[in-house]
Parts: C-alpha cells; structure tokens; sequence
C-alpha cells in the first residue's frame, strides 16, 4: 500500500547547522507512529516541514500522493484540511473560551455560522473526553490534561485523517499522560486516523505506537516495531530503551497487557 506520507532525501540546514540530510520516511495509513530522538535532532523541524510550516533546504515531501513543495497555496489550502495539527503548549487562545476555540476552524475553513460551528465544537470537545460544562470555561479555567483535550479538539475540527501531534503528553502528570494516551489509541481506532506523534515519553511509545521511527546522525536511522527498534544496538537506542526508564516502560506495558483492565487479578 502506497505510504499516506512519503519523506524522501530531506535536507534542512540553518546556516552551518545540518539538521536533516537524506533523511527519509514513510508513515502509513491509520498507524501510530512514534518519532523519537535526542534534543536537537529536529523532530519538531521535521513535523513543521512535512505540514508546510518549514521549507526544506531540499526534498520531497509527498502527502496523499501530491508534492506539497509545488502545490498551488489554494490546492495546499485544501491539502491542509485534510490534517490537524497539535502543537506543544497546545496554543488555544487564552481569550476565548474553549467552543469558540475549536469553532475558529469551522468557521474560517469551510464558513460555517457562529453558531453552526460552536454546536459542532461541543461535539468535538465531547469527542475527546470533555464534559459538557467545559465549552464556556477559558483555558487559563483548566487543568493541563483538559487543555490538551480541547487542543485535539481543535485539531480535530475539521475531520482530519492525519493528526500530527508534538510531545501532546509533556506537561501532566502519569496519570493524565497515560489517560491521553488511551484517548489516542481510541481516537485512531474509532475515526480511521493516522498519526504522526513526536515524543520523549517512553510511556506513550509503549501504550500507543505501532512502529517508531528514530532520528540521529541527521536521519533517520530505523523505524520499525518498538521490539525490533528497542533490540538495534545504536548506542543512543540502547541508552534510551534499556536504561532505567526505558525497561520500566517495557516493564509496564507487560503488565498492561497481562492485565489489561487494571484490575489486580
Ligand atoms: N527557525 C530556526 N532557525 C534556526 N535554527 C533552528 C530553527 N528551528 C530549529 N532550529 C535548530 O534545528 C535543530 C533541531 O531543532 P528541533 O526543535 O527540531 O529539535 P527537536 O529534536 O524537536 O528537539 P527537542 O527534543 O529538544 O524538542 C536545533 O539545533 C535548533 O536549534
């Protein structure tokens, strides 16, 4: 089957600094894919480039089969409706509540009325686990885990098959992580949507992604199911999954899976 994205020979430089060079990824339809590796070797800049928010030095970036680079702006317009994004913080406006927040898109992308587009916010916010009560609260009103809700709420406005989403669990705590990880996890499953998720958190790699993908040496290395990636004996691969952390995630997602309901039994 013919990749949902397709990232070939990407180089990205800032002045002397290379970031990317001949870097290449494919993310397939309705997979989690974890993107991982050290500070600096540009997830985020990677993320940005393939949703246009970043021109690449060189490259191809195919999405859907079109190449984003040489696209129109109103056929990348259109393109872009098709994926929603989830950056770091979240960034909703913090002078709008949360229905108003999720409604922008509707409105500005496809012209729904005020009210039209907040009717469908508050479906949107209930998507993600949100009680009713919470479309008029403002975000600074919120929890971490609830403003991060209502930023997949946003992301998932306007029905998109492609979530990107940059370190959604940074922030809150284990037991909020883990319940935003289970929301991913049925997200994907209920709506069909692929997912394209940059992370340190080793918790979230183990509880929600069918392969992994680990950027270093300016590329990307391996990506493959966690068993095989986590047995690659690159040293930042064995620092970071066989270190204390890393085997305690493996460890908990045994458990998980001897015991899936938690239940102690
Ligand atoms: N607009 C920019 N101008 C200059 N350099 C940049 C720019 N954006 C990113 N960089 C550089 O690109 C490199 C990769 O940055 P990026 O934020 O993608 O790393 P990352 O892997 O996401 O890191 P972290 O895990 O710490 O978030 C860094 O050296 C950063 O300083």
């Amino acid at each position: 089957m013919t990749p949902i994205i397709q990232v070939r020979e990407l180089c990205n430089r800032f002045g002397d600094n290379v970031v990317h060079l001949g870097l290449d990824l494919d993310l397939r339809r309705r997979e989690i894919l974890g993107v991982v590796g050290g500070s600096g070797t540009g997830k985020s800049v990677l993320l940005r480039s393939i949703v246009g928010l970043h021109r690449p030095t060189y490259g191809q970036i195919r999405i859907f089969g079109e190449n984003l680079l040489t696209l129109s702006p109103p056929e990348r317009s259109k393109l872009e409706q098709r994926f929603g994004v989830l950056f770091q913080g979240g960034a909703l406006f913090t002078s709008l509540n949360l229905q108003e927040n999720v409604a922008i898109p509707l409105m500005e992308h496809i012209g729904l009325p005020r009210a039209e587009a907040e009717k469908l916010a508050r479906v949107k916010l209930a998507l993600t686990g949100l009680p009713a009560s919470a479309a008029r609260k403002y975000p600074s009103e919120l929890s971490g885990g609830m403003v991060k809700r209502a930023s997949l709420a946003r992301a998932l406005a306007l029905d998109p098959e492609i979530l990107f989403l940059d370190e959604p669990t940074a922030g809150l705590d284990p037991i909020g992580a883990a319940a935003f990880d289970q929301l991913l996890v049925t997200l994907r499953n209920a709506l069909g949507l692929t997912v394209f998720l940059v992370t340190h958190d080793l918790d979230t790699l183990y509880a929600t992604c069918d392969r992994v993908a680990v950027l270093s040496q300016q590329r990307v290395i391996i990506a493959d199911t966690l068993e095989r990636v986590a047995a690659n004996p690159d040293p930042w691969i064995q620092d970071y999954f066989q270190g204390p952390r890393g085997r305690a995630a493996s460890q908990a997602a045994d458990n998980d899976r001897a015991n899936p309901h938690g239940d102690g039994n």
